[in-house]
């Protein structure tokens, strides 16, 4: 059991690659993708069932715990990983993106930012240092910095401020994470889409020094064409030996071009989410279950899919109980979609791992373009 934290790269193809992640809490396998874990769950999942899909790592979020049910009861009950009976790696975003897309009466200065809690409306603070704090407590083995998410789209000058901010409290949040072995800390680029300035943000946050390096700022309503664009360049702007963490994407499509691009760590909401709506993602495109051509067809989502949805249940069920607003209906569907992008992403490691990352990627994307689903 390793004590450290470390990241090897095994294999390269083009700017993709694989790797592993070593924590005390065990090994995850990049490119990764991290299912969100908000209110320390994966909505309807049991973490053996979150394992099950192939997840090495899991997100916690420090906003939504620092309001409820507070990081300090956490602490006292042994930490996040007893209280959500999840041993593997946790990784915690630092809870300035949730406070800006979530709280009320926001007021952000150079000390940090106070809000309204959306739940009961009480007032709260995050500064570099109180994140750190929180994080701590919950006792996640990757941290995230205190940052501001620059908004989209944002002129020169106001992301120049924004970013510039954010690596002042990068700077803070370092000094405040102290030394944790074992615990590692990420910076996260800001820069909007201005080339000169992510490369400034890339500089100052290598000065600074940190494990790993996530790419902020984006998946904010650029859109996917001008994500690329960004990805053409930002991540070779980061330490090449260090994990590089594009946050809070995406779409299987976005995932693919992110790993072909050089990215190892991907997160976001979509496949549990959307799969609470009815919507789950295949080879073949997106199914949306509620429809009504589904109500007779007994055949299984996806039949390639060794899920316990497509393994167990028909179309003509699913649709059922989606339409009944059953439990069972987020469930299997919540189950499917994270098994469909663990799937994508052990895919996208072995094509890198033998070379063949580009055979890969033309199949992904040929598939998807298949008639009716
Ligand atoms: N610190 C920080 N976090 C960011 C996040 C949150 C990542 N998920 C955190 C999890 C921890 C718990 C909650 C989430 C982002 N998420 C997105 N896009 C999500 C877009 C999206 C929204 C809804 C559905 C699908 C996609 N861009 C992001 C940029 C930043 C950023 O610069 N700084």
């Amino acid at each position: 059991m390793t004590k450290k934290f470390n990241f090897d790269v095994t294999a390269t193809d083009g700017r993709a690659r694989t790797g592993v992640i070593s924590t005390p809490r065990g090994e995850i396998r990049t490119p990764a993708f991290m299912p969100v874990g908000t209110a320390a769950t994966v909505k309807a999942m049991l973490p053996e069932s979150v394992r099950a899909t192939g997840a090495d790592i899991l997100l916690g979020n420090t906003y939504h715990l620092m309001l409820r049910p507070t990081a300090e009861r956490i602490a006292r009950l042994g930490g996040l990983h007893r209280f959500m009976n999840w041993d593997r790696p946790i990784l915690t975003d630092s809870g300035g993106f949730q406070v800006m897309s979530l709280a009320g009466l926001r007021k952000l200065t150079e000390e940090g930012v106070t809000f309204k809690s959306h739940i009961d409306g009480s007032r709260h603070a995050l500064t570099p240092e109180r994140s750190m704090e929180i994080q701590a407590l919950l006792g996640s083995d990757i941290v995230m910095a205190f940052d501001e998410c620059t908004p989209f789209p944002s002129d020169e000058a106001t992301a120049r401020r924004s970013m510039e901010l954010s690596m002042r409290w990068a700077r803070r949040s370092r000094e405040a994470f102290g030394d944790r072995p074992g615990h590692a800390l990420f910076g996260i680029q800001q820069g909007s889409v201005y080339r000169d300035q992510r490369q400034e943000s890339a500089d100052k946050l290598r000065e600074i020094g940190f494990d790993g390096y996530a790419i902020g700022g984006l998946a904010v309503g650029e859109g996917q064409a001008t994500m690329f664009e960004v990805l053409e360049y930002a991540p070779a702007m980061l330490p090449e030996d260090r994990p590089r963490y594009l946050m809070g994407v995406g779409k299987p499509d976005d995932i693919v071009g992110a790993v072909e691009r050089g990215i190892d760590m991907m997160d976001c909401v979509l496949p549990s989410r959307s799969g609470r709506t009815g919507q789950a993602f295949t080879r073949f495109g997106v199914v949306n279950i509620r429809n009504a051509r589904h109500q007779d067809d007994p055949r299984p989502l996806d039949e390639h899919c060794t899920c316990p949805a497509c393994r167990n249940y028909s179309r003509a069920y699913l649709h059922h109980v989606n339409r009944a607003q059953e439990i069972i209906a987020s469930m299997l569907l919540t189950w499917h979609n994270l098994h469909y992008f663990q799937e994508l992403m052990q895919g996208l490691r072995d094509a890198i791992a033998e070379g063949r990352l580009a055979a890969f990627v033309s199949d992904f994307h040929a598939r998807r373009a298949e008639g009716d689903i």
